[in-house]
């Protein structure tokens, strides 16, 4: 699913008005349908609706909306926001239709003065400003939304919370943003909507098909777009009858430490469960019992230190190397790094302290083999590109590094955001709360290096690594809940997540 910005938006919906062909008011009513009908399918009548009402289209979808659920036996009040003397046309259309209905409550708001209490149990109803905010909000809507937010009625945001911007929010204190239970959102999911720090403002998101024109859908560009099954079940190889191992390449996993095996392990069983055709995992010398006794189906590969990673073996054989899960990053480690770096030509998966001594040598970025992938979490990210004080920022800063550095960058949370050399940025909607466990960045470490190892280029084995690892770790809170998930349980929904995924 694409993701556009409010610009973009604007554009699509005078498309649809143009070519469907609709009018902008039936559109509105479309829209404000979508919402009616969440409404009476989340909160049945007989409820008390307060519904805040700005001047834009976004009102108009509010005073829609007010006329619908007030035929259905809602006690509903309207307080339409008077910031200015003119409404949008359709928002004055909407507003006359409200003439004469004797169900509801209109007001006009023109001081905080009027501002109704607000219950514990009303549906309080944000239609002050959607997708066309063009500045922080002041004055008398400053003061209706921190009234909202003191309250602890239920808020339903319309398309976007008032006050949040649907991009770039770096200039925004967040001083004036509505805190919403519900954001219903129209047809696409805002980029504002994937990024944590604003979580609290969105709550939970939905969005709502209001049949926008699939043509400029389809035409008009973007570099963001949230992962699907369809799209991410498009981009598998099938595996033929007559293929064997080698089909399947053979990957170098390098990874584990004293005190740090279990990493070597998870990854390495991660590996083999997505595909891999042969797997040498290279460990420090005390490793060899673990590992061989853990993963059976690994081949090993010891190096000459105890503890650490010093050296590596000999690479001609292998499609694709992982570098990272549990290596620590002492200075032998950091010299053998270099050598791998001059020498390795397959792309290879970096992460864990990996990234971090990439981040403390940023000389040698110009070493990195062509469709590399750098797999951070925010504090790694930090160490490697720089530290950002919002998300919109430090995404943009993420697409850049990965277009100016030719490589793919992963960015793990709860929207993994996996930006390509080319530009393109997409998040991956699956996975929970219970995946933010020890071990669980090596799984995905894994998973990737089998792709890569599989023939799979290099951004789409990070899209459907990140995807699997989402998946899988789903599959597994279905079973254990969120609080007992371990990253092992991870690799063992692997093969749910596989099957799920191709059906
Ligand atoms: N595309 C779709 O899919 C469909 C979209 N629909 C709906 O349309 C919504 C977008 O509507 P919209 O463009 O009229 O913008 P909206 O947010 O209502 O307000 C803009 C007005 O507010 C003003 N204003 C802005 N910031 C301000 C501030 N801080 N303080 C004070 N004023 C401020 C701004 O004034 P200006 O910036 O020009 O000074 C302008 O007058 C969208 O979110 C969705 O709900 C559906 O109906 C149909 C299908
Ligand atoms: N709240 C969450 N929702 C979805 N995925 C999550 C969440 N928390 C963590 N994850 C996923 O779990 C993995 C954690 O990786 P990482 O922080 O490197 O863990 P570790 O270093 O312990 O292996 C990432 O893939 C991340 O996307
Ligand atoms: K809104």
């Amino acid at each position: 699913m694409k993701i556009f910005s409010a610009k973009q938006i604007a554009k699509i919906d005078a498309y649809t008005i143009e070519h469907e062909p609709i009018m902008s008011i039936d559109l509105m009513e479309r829209a404000a349908s979508k919402i009616f009908k969440w409404i009476v399918s989340h909160f049945p009548a007989p409820q008390n609706c307060k519904i805040f009402v700005g001047p834009g289209n976004n009102g108009g979808d509010g005073l829609a909306l007010a006329r619908m659920l007030a035929v259905k036996n809602y006690a509903v009040e309207v307080h339409v926001l008077r910031i200015t003397d003119k409404l949008s046309t359709d928002a004055a259309k909407n507003l006359e239709r409200l003439n004469g209905l004797n169900t509801l409550d209109l007001y006009e708001m023109s001081s905080i003065e009027s501002m109704p209490w607000l219950f514990k149990d009303d549906i309080v109803v944000d239609a002050i400003f959607g997708s066309g905010l063009s500045r922080p909000l002041e004055g008398l809507v400053l003061d209706v939304v921190k009234a909202m937010n003191a309250s602890e009625a239920n808020v339903i945001a319309i398309d976007i919370p008032s006050g949040l911007m649907t991009e770039d929010n770096s200039e925004n204190s967040g001083r004036g943003i509505v805190r919403a239970d519900y954001t219903l959102s129209f047809q696409f999911p805002k980029l504002a909507f994937l990024f944590p720090e604003n979580a609290q403002y969105i709550g939970e998101w939905e969005v709502l098909s209001i049949g926008l024109h699939p043509e400029i859908i389809s035409s008009e560009t973007t570099p963001y777009r949230m992962l699907s099954k369809e799209f991410v079940k498009s981009l598998l190889m099938p595996r033929k009858k007559f293929d064997h191992k080698g089909t399947y390449g053979h990957g170098l996993l390098i990874s584990g430490s004293y005190g740090k095996m279990g990493a070597a392990i998870l990854a390495s069983r991660a590996s083999l469960r997505s595909g891999i055709g042969l797997l040498t995992t290279h460990i420090p010398r005390l490793g060899y019992q673990i590992l061989q006794t853990a993963v059976p189906e690994a081949m090993v590969s010891i190096d000459r230190s105890d503890i650490i990673f010093t050296e590596y073996p000999d690479l001609s054989q292998f499609k694709a190397i992982a570098i990272g899960p549990g290596i620590d990053k002492k200075q032998n480690s950091f010299r053998a790094m270099i050598d791998l770096l001059k020498e390795v030509k397959v792309p290879m998966v970096i992460d864990a302290d990996a990234i971090n001594i990439i981040g403390e040598h940023p000389e040698l970025k110009k070493e990195l083999p062509l469709g590399s992938i750098f797999t951070p979490h925010v504090k790694e990210f930090e160490r490697l590109v720089g530290k950002s004080d919002d998300s919109y920022t430090r995404n943009c800063m993420q697409r850049e590094f990965a277009k100016n550095n030719e490589i793919s960058l992963v960015l793990k949370g709860a929207y993994t955001a996996i930006c390509c050399p080319e530009g393109s940025c997409y998040f991956n909607p699956k996975g929970n709360p219970g995946m933010a466990t020890a071990g669980s960045g090596d799984v995905l470490t894994g998973i990737i290096l089998s792709l890569l190892s599989q023939g799979y280029p290099s951004h789409v084995a990070a899209i459907i690594g990140v995807y699997l690892h989402g998946l899988a770790g789903d599959l597994a809170s279905v079973d254990f809940g969120v609080e007992a998930l371990t990253a092992s349980d991870i690799v063992d929904y692997l093969p749910k997540a596989w099957l799920y995924l191709k059906k």
